[in-house]
């Protein structure tokens, strides 16, 4: 038999809604891997063709983009952040849907005119991204990397104004900050392995294919 394909699937929060999609593209995994206690990495799923590995977001793209899994489950906030050509994303899976966005105190906010901007110093996760983003409309961004907890940098003078994700706006609301601009919408994505999927299209193409299915 073929080795069998390897999705990737993030732990956290896409987890959860991943797996019921899973389920309904006909994958059912072993019981440990929604046991968010369990120190494997690897799993069986009802499917001997199919493995899964569980992995920290940003990984997924990178498992996936050096043909180390050949599918994963990725929010399309990674993908921006890197940008690798490998990766195809064929399926938006209607899941993890939140917005990154530029926020800074509500004082600052007040006074505040972003068209003004010549120069800004940013806390984000997402570096590549930010910059992009400010180079667009001629704007420098010095950007200080964080991995989580963005939202301090403005309390303790890190940096004025950040970039990362919102969705309820409840964490911005209780440090104190507002969303002031919206850079892009996010949703989980499939992603394959370019040359995986031209490989080995007969094992790749049907599973796409029912991920597709599986989002309708
Ligand atoms: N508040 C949110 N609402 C909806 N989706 C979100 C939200 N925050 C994050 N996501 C999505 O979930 C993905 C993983 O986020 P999560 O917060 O679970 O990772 P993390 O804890 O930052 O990861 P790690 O522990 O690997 O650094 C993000 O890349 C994004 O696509
Ligand atoms: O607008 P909200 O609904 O409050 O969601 C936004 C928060 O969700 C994410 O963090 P997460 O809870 O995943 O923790 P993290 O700091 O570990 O990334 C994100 O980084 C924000 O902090």
């Amino acid at each position: 038999m073929a080795d069998p394909v390897i999705i990737a699937v993030p732990k956290g929060r896409i987890l959860e809604d991943a797996l019921p999609l899973l389920a309904r593209a006909g994958i059912e995994p072993e019981p440990a891997f929604s046991d968010e206690g369990s120190r494997a990495l690897r799993f069986a799923t009802n499917r001997p063709d199919i493995s899964l590995i569980r992995v920290r977001a940003f990984d997924v793209a990178t498992f996936v983009a050096h043909g180390a899994a050949q599918l994963g489950i990725v929010g399309s906030d990674v993908l921006m952040e890197f940008d690798y050509s490998e990766l195809y994303a064929p399926v938006d899976l209607g899941i993890g849907r939140c917005r990154v966005s530029v926020a800074e105190p509500v004082e600052l906010a007040a006074l505040d005119d972003p068209r003004e901007w010549s120069h800004v110093r940013v806390a984000t996760k997402y570096p590549a991204l930010t910059r992009r983003h400010f180079e667009a409309r001629g704007v420098q961004a010095e950007c200080v990397k964080l991995n989580g907890a963005m939202e301090l940098a403005p309390l303790l003078g890190l940096s004025s104004r950040i970039v990362d994700l919102v969705s309820s706006g409840k964490t911005l609301k209780e440090n104190g900050l507002v969303e002031i601009e919206v850079i892009a919408e996010v949703s989980a994505r499939l992603i394959a392995n370019r040359a995986a999927f031209k490989m080995r299209s007969a094992q790749i193409g049907p599973l796409i294919d029912a991920f597709r299915q599986a989002v309708r």
